[in-house]
């Protein structure tokens, strides 16, 4: 399968995944789906809490899902968001927490896809999305 149809593939699950989204105070659903290396796809969807600061972004469960089963490299995210009475084609790409949480796991080459707002997808590298980025590298004094 060519990558634009694989990802349009991941968006699609990343829809199904919004559905889940448990969002009682912003009303903004998002999901995403987490393609691994080996393959294996992790689902997540916004998680907020009453207290507001302990809420989780969507990009955040499914990669700490993947990573608490054992997955380590990452081909590709998608992230379908949007408030909750609509569909969620929009681009929604991800908050500058998750961009960071990811950035930990990428080694260059991690995609993010997300709606193009009318029926398609947009997809960029992580390293495009957080360009000088601080990393492991950094505290090894190799960055
Ligand atoms: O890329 C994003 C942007 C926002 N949110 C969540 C956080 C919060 O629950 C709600 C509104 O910001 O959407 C995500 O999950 N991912
Ligand atoms: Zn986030």
């Amino acid at each position: 399968m060519n990558p634009e149809d694989l990802y349009k593939r991941l968006f699609g699950q990343a829809k199904e995944a919004r559905k889940n989204a448990y969002c009682p105070y912003s009303h903004f659903a998002v999901g995403t789906a987490l393609l691994c290396a080996d393959g294996s796809i992790f689902t997540g969807c916004n998680i907020e809490n009453a207290a507001y600061s302990p809420s989780n972004c969507a990009e955040r469960t499914a990669l700490f899902k993947a990573i608490s089963e054992g997955k380590r490299a990452f081909c590709a995210i998608a992230i379908a968001g949007g408030k909750e009475d609509v569909p969620g084609d929009a681009s929604c790409w991800p908050c500058g927490v998750c961009r960071q949480v990811l950035r930990e796991f990428d080694s260059g080459d991690l995609i993010i896809v997300t709606g193009n707002g009318v029926g398609g997808i947009v997809f960029k590298t992580l390293r495009e999305l957080l360009p000088m980025s601080f990393s492991a590298d950094n505290l090894k004094g190799e960055a």
